[in-house]
């Protein structure tokens, strides 16, 4: 029968013989899951990763709480940290959404935002999964801070980039809604309705989105309850 302890013992030791602790000499990897982030010694620093590497969400989320940090690697020599600019935001819609995104892309710029236009790029039809999904991994994969997707009604676009690990994404009506999101739930995706609010009430809505907290303590339990839900299915 195969030793299931000293399998897991071998595969450690691998992974840490890859890594190593915090030396810039290592070989850089190019895929990166929570384990290798697990496996790392306690004194470890940095992973060293090759410049288009793939970290999943959850390796992310894990060296940063343990204030590790990606370095890309180019051959032996670290090179630069993996940057996450906190005013990117990654913007996607369909046709009905197109011209509220054009509102919208000039507001953000207006209050210092880099914007990520993932398209599309006219009212010709075109299917919001396509967009939605776009948006939410540049928010999934921390290209972006916040995503903002917006359909005729807000609703599709909502459940495709919900769909996507990492992602919290909000389907919002008013002011109240989008305060009460980022306060209590940490969206980080927002999605609108072009056919339902007007210009005003949605540039309105994404500043306050925007420009509120997370309020952490009692909520932040609850978060972390949604996202032990798409773990658990994520590994089924
Ligand atoms: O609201 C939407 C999804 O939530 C879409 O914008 C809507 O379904 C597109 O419909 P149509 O092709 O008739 O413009």
């Amino acid at each position: 029968m195969v030793d299931r302890v000293k399998i897991e013992q071998l595969v450690k030791e691998k992974l840490l013989a890859r890594m190593g602790e915090n030396s810039s000499t290592t070989k850089p990897l190019d895929f990166v899951n929570e384990e290798h982030v697990r496996s790392l010694d306690k004194s470890a620093k940095y992973i060293s990763i090759t410049s288009n590497a793939v970290i999943t969400t959850l390796a992310r989320d894990l060296a940063e709480t343990h204030n590790i940090e990606f370095r890309v690697v180019s051959g032996n020599q670290s090179v630069s940290s993996v940057p996450q600019n906190p005013r990117s935001i990654a913007i996607g819609c369909d046709h009905g959404g197109f011209p509220l995104k054009k509102v919208l892309i000039s507001e953000l710029h207006k209050w210092g935002y880099d914007v990520c236009d993932m398209g599309t790029h006219s009212t010709d039809s075109v299917d919001y999964p396509d967009f939605a999904h776009a948006v939410a991994e540049m928010v999934s994969q921390k290209n972006c801070i916040f995503g903002i997707v917006i359909d005729g009604a807000g609703i599709g676009s909502a459940m495709t980039a919900n769909k996507v690990p990492g992602v919290r994404a909000a389907h919002c009506h008013n002011l109240f809604e989008v305060k009460n999101s980022k306060e209590h739930n940490n969206a980080n995706v927002l999605s609108l309705g072009a056919r339902v609010i007007g210009e005003g009430l949605a540039i309105e809505m994404v500043k306050t989105w925007l420009d509120t907290p997370f309020a952490g303590g009692r909520h932040q339990r609850r978060v972390d309850k949604i996202m032990a839900t798409e773990r658990k299915y994520l590994r089924g």
